[in-house]
């Protein structure tokens, strides 16, 4: 029957370098079998050497897009990428709020995976934090992302623990911190989950000492949200997309000379 596949969208920015942003998101989409739709906030030109450029989207061509997929298509299912400014932080809040796309997964973005990439004016915290953040069923920052919006630094459990309750506390239901993978000697990365419903648990994978890993964030976060429009709880939704994203960096891609993709093909 007419619009009963399962529909997702992602509300992001475009890389043209095909790592990450919407095109992984979209790659994932595929991967998990639904289709996905966009709302494209900003262009970045780049590619695995670093981010050169970018093109923020007017807040009406934002607005014309939400609008357009809410005419015609059941979203089940969102997740937003990076969102660049406050204007576009705001129009996406407000269309958000005005049309039913289902459960959204928040990846605060701020940092690209090579840490000298800035992607969110750093004078908009306080708004991510004040206006999307209270509206995630999932919250997915990685390890510097988590520090930045928690206000602590992040030394040991202890405090990945007290981290994601003030994120919590913030109002995203459900938060997973994902572990710090910046020391060439480590075994395993441990992201740690925390459930709406007060339990947690930790997610410990084997860690890969490779560049190819743009893109990591945005495909266990677009993988989360494909996995909850297909009606999976939380908990499977989050371990699913972790195990997808584990293939994909387990089975490298030779593209990109620098920090290169990973390998959605898996
Ligand atoms: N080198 C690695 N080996 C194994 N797992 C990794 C590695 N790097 C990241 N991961 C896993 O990939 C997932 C995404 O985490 P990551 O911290 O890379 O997100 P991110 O910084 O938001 O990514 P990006 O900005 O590139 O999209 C997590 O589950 C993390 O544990
Ligand atoms: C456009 C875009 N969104 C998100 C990320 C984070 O991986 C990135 N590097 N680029």
């Amino acid at each position: 029957m007419l619009n009963q596949f399962p529909q997702v969208l992602t509300i992001a920015g475009s890389e043209n370098d095909g790592a990450a942003g919407m095109q992984a998101d979209l790659a994932t989409f595929d991967h998990f079998k639904v289709y996905g739709t966009s709302v494209v906030t900003v262009c970045v030109a780049g590619n695995s050497y670093g981010v050169h450029a970018q093109q923020i989207m007017s807040t009406s061509f934002i607005d014309q897009e939400f609008k357009d997929l809410a005419d015609d298509f059941n979203i089940k299912a969102s997740k937003t990428g990076m969102l660049a400014n406050a204007s576009v932080i705001k129009t996406v809040v407000k269309n958000y709020q005005r049309y039913d796309f289902g459960p959204l997964v928040v990846d605060p973005v701020i940092f690209g995976n090579n840490p000298n990439t800035r992607l969110l004016d750093p004078n908009t915290f306080q708004l991510l934090k004040a206006r999307l953040i209270p509206l995630a069923t999932v919250l997915t920052p990685n390890y510097y992302e988590a520090q930045t919006l928690a206000k602590m630094k992040i030394n040991d459990d202890q405090d990945m623990l007290t981290a994601g309750h003030r994120l919590q506390n913030l109002g995203a239901d459900n938060v997973i911190i994902k572990g710090p993978h910046h020391d060439p000697q480590q075994k395993i990365v441990k992201d740690l989950v925390l459930l709406s419903n007060d339990h947690h648990f930790w997610l410990a994978g084997k860690y890969y000492p490779t560049k190819r890993k743009n893109g990591t964030g945005d495909t266990l976060s677009a993988g989360i949200c494909a996995e909850l429009a297909k009606g999976q709880s939380v908990t499977d939704a989050i371990k699913n997309a972790r195990e997808y994203v584990d293939k994909a960096i387990r089975n490298p891609l030779n593209v990109g000379h620098e920090y290169g993709p990973i390998n959605h093909f898996v």
